[in-house]
């Protein structure tokens, strides 16, 4: 079955900075849908206020046509990869995965590293290690919508390559949200992409419109 997640109706200010007042967004399960834009114009604000932070009254987020009111989301429902660690520091790598019913066979298929350090903690990985960690179990646990905040952050190359396979992958299972400054990444694996400018959300179709909106410069 197909799903659906959709924001609208979105006014979000801090003071006299008003972020964002004309956003319209929809992902839908089987596809990756990315989201651009220059630093600060909101776009993890938008992720916090779909995942529920009560950063605004001023929203509406549905999944297939369905209010999801107040702060609470069910973990089938929705996934947040948020910017910053999230995972608590004395959890060993098996309790984290237990946790998110994941198996380890799978993850050291796509990261055989993990096999070095079977009984550390997770303050004992280093910060890329941790933030793979982090978004590989957003990423592969069941749920119908994850939302990943730049999860290429940190991340040497060849394993952005990894996560970007598995993101590919993935999508048969659910719909995907991601946001990055590492734009050409978010344009190779994403189905639409919308960008955030002036506090409105647009669908965009080429680097030019990213140059056209500020956001790259093309030569
Ligand atoms: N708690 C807060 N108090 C005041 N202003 C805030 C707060 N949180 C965010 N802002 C402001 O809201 C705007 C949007 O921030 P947000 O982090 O959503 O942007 P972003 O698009 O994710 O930026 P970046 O690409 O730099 O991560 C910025 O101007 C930021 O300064």
């Amino acid at each position: 079955m197909k799903h659906t997640l959709e924001v609208d109706g979105v006014m979000l200010s801090f003071g006299q900075n008003r972020v964002l007042q004309n956003i319209y967004l929809k992902c839908e399960s089987g596809s990756v849908t990315g989201l651009l834009g220059r630093n600060g114009c909101g776009k993890s604000s938008l992720m916090r206020i779909m995942f529920g932070e009560p950063l605004t009254e001023d929203r509406s987020v549905r999944i297939d046509n369905q209010s999801l009111l107040g702060s609470f989301r069910d973990s089938k429902d929705m996934r947040y990869l948020p910017q910053q660690h999230f995972i608590p520091k004395h959890l060993s790598l098996t309790s984290v995965l237990d946790d998110f019913g994941l198996e380890k066979d799978r993850l050291l298929e796509n990261f055989p590293e993990f096999d070095a350090f079977p009984k550390l903690k997770v303050n004992q990985l280093s910060g890329g290690w941790q933030r793979i960690l982090e978004l590989y179990i957003i990423l592969m646990s069941e749920s119908k919508f994850v939302l990943l905040d730049e999860p290429f952050s940190h991340i040497m190359p060849l394993h952005v390559e990894t996560i970007k396979r598995l993101i590919v992958e993935e999508k048969q299972n659910k719909g995907i949200l991601i946001s990055d400054h590492l734009y050409e990444h978010i344009m190779e694996v994403s189905d639409q992409v919308y960008m955030i400018n002036n506090g409105r959300s647009f669908l965009i179709e080429s680097a030019q419109d990213l140059h056209d909106n500020g956001y790259i410069r093309l030569r």
